[in-house]
């Protein structure tokens, strides 16, 4: 039996981490996709005492005997697929010990977090059948653009489908959507994974991944937009690696420092966000509307990266981006965690070509790497093959 799942990266418009605090935030997905093999053997099978976890493109694997994963979490046994369940105390001690025993090699290291996602998510759904999981992405790993809430969704969407309550066509060709509530319990599940690997995340990432499009969301709830004119942003990644649960950590410490000017901070971003989704959804009937909706969306995004800056998560290899494009007279704010990472940059739709090409090879020039991704496809989704 075997399904694969995806699930897209997303890049965020207006509101990161003021979102953590109860900001609203306008996230879409782009096309970069996490994808996600789950292969359950035939009782026959030589590997059928062994959960194997293939990273495929980073060329690592780790194997756990099944005997070894009841000992160390015998009590996720007991969990319920359709109840999410948050790994805390107890679990995550246990889950470390797994994670500890494979000897990750000092250089990857930032990989402990994803590994210990995958055990709960797949103990908890699957409980301790065997099974190899191979996993490839298409994401760059910690650069703002959502990869740990991609794999914790695609890991949620493959798990699910094979779980007791899937009522999903498994003789269905090609990429099939889930229904409405299956898309609420994995969502919920990713989330749970998206805390192990965050601390504290808000659940706008997980959600977009989940739902895909665009989305606006505040405090756990989201709403879909659609916005009324192509977007077009410049993703240009500054290489600089960073970590989103530090960064995170780090606005919550300064929030405890300076109460009230945060609170201003993150109720301007909320506005600010608000005042975007509203914008990308009016309707744009000729060119002159586009371009002074364009360069609405600019301003707020060059307002939100100033307040970005004021949370401390920005940094210089981000601020060598702002200068570059700015050159241009082209718009930019960080997304994602920020401190390195990606920057978006608003590409207007009467900006020739000619222009784009002088950019990107201008910030090539100083070592980041550009691309323009597909903004707002479709959410977490499943194939089957081999399935029985
Ligand atoms: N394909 C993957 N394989 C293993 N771990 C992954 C994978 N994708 C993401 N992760 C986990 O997510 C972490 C990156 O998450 P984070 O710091 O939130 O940045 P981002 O979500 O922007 O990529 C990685 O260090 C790793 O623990
Ligand atoms: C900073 C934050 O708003 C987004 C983090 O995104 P990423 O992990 O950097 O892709 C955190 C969150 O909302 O959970
Ligand atoms: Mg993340």
């Amino acid at each position: 039996m075997e399904v694969t799942a995806r699930a897209p990266g997303k890049i965020i418009l207006s509101g990161e981490h003021a979102v953590v605090h109860g900001s609203t935030a306008v996230a879409a997905s782009i096309n970069l996709y996490t994808y996600i093999t789950l292969r359950i053997p035939p009782p026959s099978a030589e590997t059928n005492d062994t959960l194997i976890l293939q990273l495929k493109d980073i060329g690592l694997e780790f194997s756990w005997p099944i005997g070894r994963i009841k000992e160390a979490l015998p009590e996720s046994n007991g969990l319920d697929s359709s109840t999410p369940a948050t790994c805390s105390g107890k679990f995550a001690e246990s889950i470390s010990a797994l994670v500890e025993e494979q000897n990750i090699p000092e250089a990857k290291l930032a990989l402990a977090s994803g590994v210990s996602a995958f055990l709960w998510l797949y103990t908890c759904i699957q409980g301790f059948k065997p099974a190899t999981v191979i996993i490839t992405s298409e994401l760059p790993l910690g650069s703002g653009l959502g990869s740990s809430a991609a794999i914790c969704v695609a890991l949620s969407a493959a798990f699910l489908a094979f779980s007791k309550s899937s009522s999903l066509d498994k003789g269905h060709q090609g990429w099939l959507d889930f229904g409405e509530n299956e898309l609420e319990l994995l969502n919920k599940w990713a989330f749970e994974g998206e805390k192990i690997i965050h601390g504290k995340p808000s659940g706008i990432d997980n959600t977009v991944s989940t739902y895909g499009n665009m989305i606006k969301f505040k405090s756990g709830g989201l709403t879909r937009i659609k916005s009324a004119v192509p977007l077009r942003m410049l993703i240009t990644n500054t290489k600089v690696g960073r970590n989103t649960k530090a960064l995170v950590a780090g606005v919550s410490e300064r929030t405890l420092r300076h109460p009230d000017a945060m609170t201003s901070v993150f109720n301007a971003v909320d506005s600010i966000s608000k005042e975007l989704s509203t914008i990308i959804q009016a309707p744009a009937p000729d060119d002159i509307s586009v371009t002074e909706k364009e360069e609405k969306i600019g301003e707020l995004m060059e307002m939100n990266q100033g307040l970005l800056q004021c949370m401390g998560v920005s940094h210089a290899s981000i601020e060598t981006v702002l200068r570059t494009t700015l050159k241009f007279k082209l718009t930019s704010k960080l997304t994602g965690a920020g401190g390195g990472g990606c920057v978006l940059t608003l590409l207007p739709t009467l900006l020739s070509g000619t222009v784009v090409d002088k950019v990107i090879a201008e910030l090539e020039t100083c070592g980041f790497q550009c691309l323009i991704a597909g903004i707002g496809g479709k959410g977490a989704q499943v194939s089957f093959c081999g399935s029985s």
